[in-house]
C-alpha cells in the first residue's frame, strides 16, 4: 500500500504559516488512524496514566486551577505505539517542509496526550514560557469523534496580536490539526460537556 497521503500536504501548511502564522487543517490524518490514537488515549486515561497539567517548567512547575484543569500524559519518543509513530513521522514531514520554506531551524518535537474532562478548561495563554524562546510552533491534533458545536470545548485562537477583539472558534473535531507560532497567538480552551481528547506537540528551536 502507498503511504498515507494527507489531503493538505506539509508544504501547504508551511505556506499558510508563512502568510498568517496559524493554520487549520482538516483530515491531517486518516479517520482510522485517528480512532486508533483515540482508543489508545482512552486506554491510558482509564489506566490512570494522566496527570494534572502544570504551568511553567522545571522546578517552577505548579498546578494552578485558575489557569488550567486538564490532564496530560507525555509521550516518550523512544516508546511509541505504531499509531503514535505514524503521527510522529507525519509531523516530521511538516518540520522538514517548514524548515525548507521558513528557515526556522526547528529540531525537536515534544508532545503529550491531553484530556479535558467535562467542565475543565485552559484559560487564555501563550505556549511560550516567559524568557524561554524554545517552543516555536504549537501543533494540536484532535482525536474526537463527531464533535458538535453544542459540546463546547472549542479552541479560541486570537488571530491578530494587534486586534484583541478578533478570534476564531475551532471545534476539536477528530483529524483536525491546528498549527500556530507559539510566541504570537494567545488562545484558550473553553469547557466542554463531554470528554475531549487531543495530542498536543511543540517544535522547539535551539535557543
Ligand atoms: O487543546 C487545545 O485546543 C489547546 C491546548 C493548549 O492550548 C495547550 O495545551 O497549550
Ligand atoms: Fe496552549
Amino acid at each position: 500500500m502507498p503511504p498515507e497521503q494527507p489531503p493538505e500536504p506539509a508544504e501547504q501548511i508551511a505556506a499558510t504559516l508563512a502568510e498568517q502564522g496559524w493554520c487549520v487543517t482538516d483530515g491531517f490524518l486518516a479517520p482510522l488512524h485517528i480512532s486508533q490514537l483515540r482508543h489508545e488515549a482512552q486506554q491510558r486515561w482509564q489506566a490512570g496514566r494522566f496527570r494534572r497539567a502544570g504551568v511553567g517548567r522545571g522546578e517552577d512547575l505548579e498546578v494552578r486551577d485558575e489557569v488550567r484543569t486538564d490532564r496530560v500524559d507525555w509521550l516518550d519518543p523512544n516508546d511509541l505505539s505504531a499509531s503514535q509513530r505514524l503521527y510522529w513521522s507525519q509531523l516530521e514531514q511538516l518540520r522538514l517542509a517548514i524548515n525548507r520554506s521558513l528557515s526556522l531551524g526547528l529540531y525537536e518535537l515534544e508532545a503529550h496526550l491531553a484530556v479535558y474532562p467535562p467542565g475543565t478548561y485552559y484559560r487564555k495563554h501563550l505556549d511560550q514560557f516567559r524568557g524561554i524562546g524554545e517552543r516555536t510552533l504549537s501543533c494540536i491534533l484532535y482525536l474526537n469523534d463527531a464533535w458538535q458545536a453544542q459540546d463546547g470545548g472549542a479552541l479560541r485562537l486570537y488571530t491578530d496580536p494587534d486586534r484583541p477583539e478578533l478570534s476564531e472558534l475551532i471545534l476539536p473535531e477528530g483529524g483536525r490539526l491546528v498549527t500556530f507560532f507559539s510566541a504570537r497567538f494567545l488562545h484558550e480552551v473553553e469547557p466542554a460537556t463531554r470528554e475531549r481528547f487531543s495530542l498536543t506537540g511543540w517544535f522547539k528551536r535551539r535557543s
